[in-house]
């Protein structure tokens, strides 16, 4: 849980030192008076500037930094700020934050705090957030595009648009009503708007269903590598990951259990998962588990490569892999591929990366969490039931219900609780 909104909050906001420079970030009713202290005057707005920082205790000396003053409401939190850019060791930090901490009305920030003081002053909403969350844990490029456009609000305005229509639609409702308390002959006119509109929201918001998963963007792709014993799975994970990570030999039943490995290959994640191979005669029971286990994997794969005969694929959506092609010959069915020699590498990382991308944000594009997801299928529901309705009171009562969701998503309707665990999940300074 985090303090009152009349405290002043301060936090290292750079990497952890030493660094060539650190950047220490000021947001609240005082910061322009702590840099006023600190600095003896407070330059012009948003203008870096040079000064010698003094404790306000003893007048000595903290160090030579570059000061910036930002007045709010338009800064990022909102709030008036302010960005100290000093010396990026370790004492420097620290004799500056403790100059901060005496000064009366300022703290050290809690975890996320400076991003949650951005939400309640409305300069983000919750879409946002999660995007900001995701850009500062994006490992790949692919993450990286889609999380800066959730946290640039690509989403949030296609649900800003969605609740002004919401609006309007509501508006009509309640003037078809006024008509109808009348007694009067309904007018037709606007029950035949309302019906046309809905339709054409109906398939907006539907097609937001079809958005990309975040967790698999995050997670990465899941990708199975089956078949029979020694077809060379492990060998060709290996060659994919580019380390050793299962175990070879040339005894059939080698693998046994999944082996999960992550990897991030022309800058999408992957997640491959090593396979037992799959053989009806089990050399024991923790074979015959293994294959067990090697099938639910298949089930819940994205992409499956199989390195068996093409009339046992196990899914029609699977890449058929030759393997071993330098000892077993090209003139098999499917993509011609050995481990030993590379040969058809990157024809299978080529195809890899081809499914893969179907899978994921395309350029510009957002993926959308669970929470994300499940609130855009409930507010789907409501205006499907809004369309199945003819009593313009139902038709009202299913478009507020779909505004509570818009609601939701956004974070204005949102608990408390949801929330502290949301801000706590980012780190200090953020
Ligand atoms: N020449 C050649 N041999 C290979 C290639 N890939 C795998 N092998 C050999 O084939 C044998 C089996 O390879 P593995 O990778 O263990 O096969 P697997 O499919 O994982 O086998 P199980 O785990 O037992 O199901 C080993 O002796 C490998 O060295 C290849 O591309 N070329
Ligand atoms: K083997
Ligand atoms: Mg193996």
């Amino acid at each position: 849980m985090t303090g009152p909104l009349q405290d002043t909050i301060f936090a290292l906001s750079s990497g952890p030192p030493p660094a060539g420079i650190a950047v220490l970030r000021i947001s609240g009713p005082q910061a322009g008076g702590a840099i006023r202290t600190l600095a003896n005057r407070l330059p012009p707005p948003r203008m870096a500037s040079l000064a010698l920082l003094r404790d306000p205790a003893d007048g000595a000396a903290l160090d030579r930094a570059l000061i910036l003053w930002l007045p709010g409401p338009g800064t990022v939190t909102g709030e008036d700020m302010a960005e100290i850019h000093c010396h990026g060791g370790r004492a420097v930090i620290a004799a500056l934050e403790g100059a901060l901490a005496a000064m009366p009305g300022l703290r050290r920030a809690d975890a996320g705090e400076f991003t949650r003081r951005a939400f309640e002053h409305g300069r983000m909403d919750l879409n946002a957030v999660e995007g900001l969350s995701d850009l500062l844990a994006a490992e790949t490029q692919n993450q990286r595009r889609a999380a800066l456009s959730m946290a640039e609000g690509h989403f949030s305005r296609r649900i800003d648009a969605w609740r002004e229509r919401l609006l309007a639609l509501s508006a009509m409702a309640e003037a078809a009503l006024d008509f109808s308390d009348e007694d009067d002959v309904p007018d037709a006119g606007i029950e035949n708007e309302i019906g046309t509109r809905l339709a054409g929201l109906a398939t907006d918001i539907g097609s937001m269903l079809a958005a990309p998963s975040a967790e698999r963007l995050r997670d990465g792709v899941r990708v199975i590598l089956a078949g029979p014993p020694n077809a060379g799975k492990s060998t060709l994970l290996n060659a994919l990951v580019g380390r050793d990570a299962a175990i070879v030999s040339a005894i059939a039943g080698t693998t046994r259990d999944r082996i999960e490995v992550p990897a991030a290959i022309n800058g999408i994640a992957y997640v491959f998962t090593d396979t037992a191979g799959l053989r009806d005669d089990a050399g024991d029971e923790i074979e015959a588990v293994g294959i067990d286990r090697a099938r639910t994997a298949m089930e819940a794969a994205d992409i499956i490569l199989w390195l068996g005969e093409a009339d046992a694929m196990p899914r029609t959506d699977a890449i058929l892999v030759a393997a071993q092609s330098d000892r077993l010959g090209r003139d098999r069915p499917g993509l011609p591929v050995s481990a030993h020699t590379g040969e058809g590498m990157s024809a299978l990382l080529a195809a890899l990366s081809e499914r893969a991308s179907a899978l994921l944000p395309r350029e510009g594009d957002y993926a959308l969490h669970r929470r994300q997801r499940i609130l855009v299928a409930q507010l789907s529901d409501h205006i499907k039931a809004a369309r199945e309705q003819y009593d313009v009171l139902f038709i009202a009562e299913e478009l507020r219900l779909a505004r509570s969701r818009l609601d939701e998503l956004t974070g204005q309707a949102s608990t408390e609780d949801m929330l502290d665990h949301l801000f706590s999940g980012f780190c200090i300074g953020k």
